[in-house]
């Protein structure tokens, strides 16, 4: 048996708008867009991850909030947790995997194409912005 491996994105949220990021690499999946993030580390919880990679990725602070439930799977034997995040610190930039952001409205998030296994992720956690946003 494999043991399942952890991806875990963010749903960075920023003055009531979502992060989608636009991804550089590898060839099939250039140009789709997705929840920043990547791999759990040796160790690592998915909160870590999440600040590490947010970090690594786009040069910001963000605090890990909410998981959201459900587990998305990828290439095996990755499987996707998605987490809700606030911005706390800095300017999102793609600096590593990504060669494009948009900080997209409740009503944008159809604007971009999102990876497939993103889509379900997305619509939960903008539901939770809807209902904790002021
Ligand atoms: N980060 C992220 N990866 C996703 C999402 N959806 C999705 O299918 N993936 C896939 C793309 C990659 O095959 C894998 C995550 O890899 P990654 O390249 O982001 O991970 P990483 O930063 O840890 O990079 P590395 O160890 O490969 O260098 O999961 C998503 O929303 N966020």
């Amino acid at each position: 048996m494999t043991t399942v491996r952890v991806v875990v994105g963010a749903a960075l949220f920023d003055g009531g708008r979502l992060l989608a990021a636009r991804r550089s690499a590898p060839p099939e999946l250039a140009g789709r867009w997705e929840l920043p993030g990547g791999k759990l580390e040796p160790g690592e919880s998915a909160e870590e991850a999440l600040v590490r990679e947010l970090r690594e990725e786009l040069g910001v602070e963000a605090e890990p909030l909410e998981r959201v439930a459900g587990e998305w799977p990828l290439r095996p034997p990755y499987v996707l947790h998605v987490w809700t995040a606030r911005l706390l610190a800095g300017e999102a930039r793609p600096l590593q995997d990504h060669d494009e952001l948009r900080w997209l409205a409740p009503d944008e998030l159809d604007e971009v194409d999102w990876l497939d296994q993103d889509r379900p992720a997305v619509a939960l956690a903008a539901g939770l912005l809807r209902r904790t946003a002021p």
